[in-house]
């Protein structure tokens, strides 16, 4: 099954449009865990485990990884998801961006070292640094368009033929650089009115929408900005809100993850129409 399809599928049968982000901080990972060798395995699998049933998609950002030459720990995460949820996307967040050649070893460490359904790419250095992603044409190629951080304004507002860059990158995207259905768009959901500006332009495509939680995103205007006719077209990131929710009284690290999880799973239902 394609990218495409295996999201639409987990939209409706998680009845969820919450991408669980998983960017592991040491210094936030509870105290019993932090000394443990595995640490990173061992959070990571415990926040899949107790979120799973509850998202459409998980997305590791491998800086996160990386940083800590962790790479290993991200390659074990991988498999576990795909052996024990082949159902839910797996988003590699790496925002790459390079000459064709390059690319496409990037494209090979996203799809075939860590067997991601779908990576992140920086549009910047035009379709001859995007096209390798696509040889693996049952994967997903998520294009930054309008990003979260209010910095994004720096460029993307830019005005290029009487288009904002954000919206030029929507329309070739969607349109020229799309040959064979599997890309899929980055739009911050700090930024409500560009959402719904791209979701004009782009028809049904898929959105990812990081932003909410952390960010200080509203989950009410992302919604009714970003949804589709059908009630679905994104995956809304949330990464540190659910990763280091506060445990309650009685709960653990993962519990709390899975209530906040589930409280704003339900709160974009609330607005899916
Ligand atoms: O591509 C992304 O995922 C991304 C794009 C963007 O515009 N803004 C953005 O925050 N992200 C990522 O989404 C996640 C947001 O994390 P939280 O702010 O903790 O929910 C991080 O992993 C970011 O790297």
């Amino acid at each position: 099954m394609n990218f495409i399809d295996k999201l639409s599928a987990a939209w409706t049968r998680n009845d969820s449009l919450l991408c669980v982000g998983l960017d592991p901080d040491l210094a936030r990972f509870p105290a019993h865990l932090k000394d443990q060798p595995d640490a990173i395995v061992r959070f990571c699998k415990a926040i899949i485990d107790a979120t799973a049933d509850l998202a459409c998609a998980f997305k590791p950002q491998i800086a996160y990884f990386a940083a800590l030459g962790a790479e290993d720990q991200l390659e074990e995460i991988c498999s576990y998801l795909r052996d024990t949820y082949p159902h839910i996307p797996l988003i590699l967040d790496a925002k790459r961006g390079d000459i064709g050649a390059t690319a496409h070893q990037y494209a090979r460490e996203a799809f075939d070292r860590y067997g991601a359904d779908a990576v992140t790419v920086n549009p910047y250095m035009g379709f001859d640094s995007v096209e390798p992603y696509m040889a693996w044409k049952d994967r997903g190629v998520i294009v930054l368009c309008r990003t979260s951080n209010a910095g994004g304004s720096d460029l993307q507002f830019l005005d290029v033929g009487g288009l904002p860059l954000y919206q030029h990158v929507a329309k070739l995207v969607a349109g020229k650089w799309n040959r064979n259905g599997q890309c899929a768009l980055v739009v911050g959901a700090t930024f409500p009115e560009e959402l719904a500006q791209v979701r004009k332009i782009i028809g049904d495509m898929p959105l990812l929408v990081p932003g909410v939680g952390a960010q200080g995103g509203d989950v009410e205007a992302t919604v009714r900005a970003g949804r589709t006719a059908g009630g679905t077209g994104m995956m809304i990131n949330s990464s540190r809100a659910i990763l280091y929710a506060v445990p309650q009284e009685g709960e653990d690290f993962a519990a709390a993850a899975r209530r906040v999880a589930r409280e704003t799973r339900d709160e974009i239902n609330r607005y899916r129409g």
